[in-house]
């Protein structure tokens, strides 16, 4: 039976439970940081983030978002340190956002909504591959990114300029020698709970790193966003905004900090 979801009022997040009753569960994303009660946590390690631009292979608009993939068959691009133990690979990485610069962030920080939001999306090597490791409490690692309004940012623009050939549902091309590092900020100080994936299947597997600082989009470069359509080509048009879950009940989890 297909569990056809998405962001509208007649199958959007208030409606997920139906289909997905984990959405109710003890530890779903995204959530509200508070950072006046996350507490730094020396133990933490130092973010390690290896890519290699050569992993990049295709971008494609999945009708929820759209999404760089990765040849995930070796470790050459991992993740490693931060609040995770052993080796994560690099699957995807792809960006929720909202129909205007004031929302589109899944996760917010004292309230504060941010017009998108990038999640590069790597799963734990202990496991055989990504299906596996999904469903699995310590299965996926996912970093998320800030965009903030402002000059704009000319490492986004490769990502941008693909979105013309993808502009509706199921509409892929290749994409290749993109290094994801370029679209971090300075710093890799992080937020980090124990949460779950956003969209249905809403798994409880990923392990959140949430970088403090923003990256730089301008207006121009959000409506290129706002491009995009959830509808295949044929469909009555609709474009791609708002795909975004809005914050969850924490549950008595904790947020650590990798910063003081
Ligand atoms: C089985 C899902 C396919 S991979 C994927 C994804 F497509 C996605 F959208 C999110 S998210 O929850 O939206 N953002 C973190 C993920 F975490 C993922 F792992
Ligand atoms: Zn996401």
């Amino acid at each position: 039976m297909s569990h056809a979801w998405g962001y509208g009022s007649n199958d959007g997040p208030e409606k997920w439970a139906a289909s997905f009753p984990i959405a109710n569960g003890a530890r779903q994303s995204p959530i509200d940081i508070v950072p006046t009660q996350a507490q730094n946590d020396p133990s933490l390690k130092q973010l390690k983030l290896k890519y290699d631009p050569a992993t990049a292979k295709g971008i494609l608009n999945n009708g929820h978002s759209f999404q760089v993939d990765f040849t995930d068959d070796n470790n050459s691009s991992t993740l490693a340190g931060g609040p995770v133990t052993g080796i994560y690979r690099l699957r995807q990485f792809h960006f929720h956002w909202g129909s205007s610069d004031d929302k589109g962030s899944e996760h917010t920080v004292a309230g504060t909504k941010f017009p998108c939001e990038l999640h590069l999306v790597h799963w734990n090597t202990k496991y055989p591959n990504f299906g596996e490791a999904a469903s699995k409490p310590d299965g996926l690692a996912v970093v998320g990114v800030f965009l903030k309004i402002g000059p704009a940012n000319p490492r986004l623009q490769k990502v941008l300029d693909a979105l013309d050939d993808i502009k509706s549902k199921g509409r892929q091309t290749t994409f290749t020698n993109f290094d994801p590092k370029t679209l971090l900020p300075a710093s890799l100080d992080f937020w980090t709970y124990e949460g779950s994936l956003t969209t249905p299947p809403l798994l409880e597997s990923v392990t959140w790193i949430v970088l403090k600082d923003p990256i730089s989009v301008s207006p121009a470069q959000m409506a290129k966003f706002r491009s995009l359509l959830f509808t295949s080509e044929g469909e009555a048009p609709s474009c791609m905004v708002d795909n975004f879950r809005p914050p969850q009940p924490l549950k008595g989890r904790k947020v650590r900090a990798s910063f003081k």
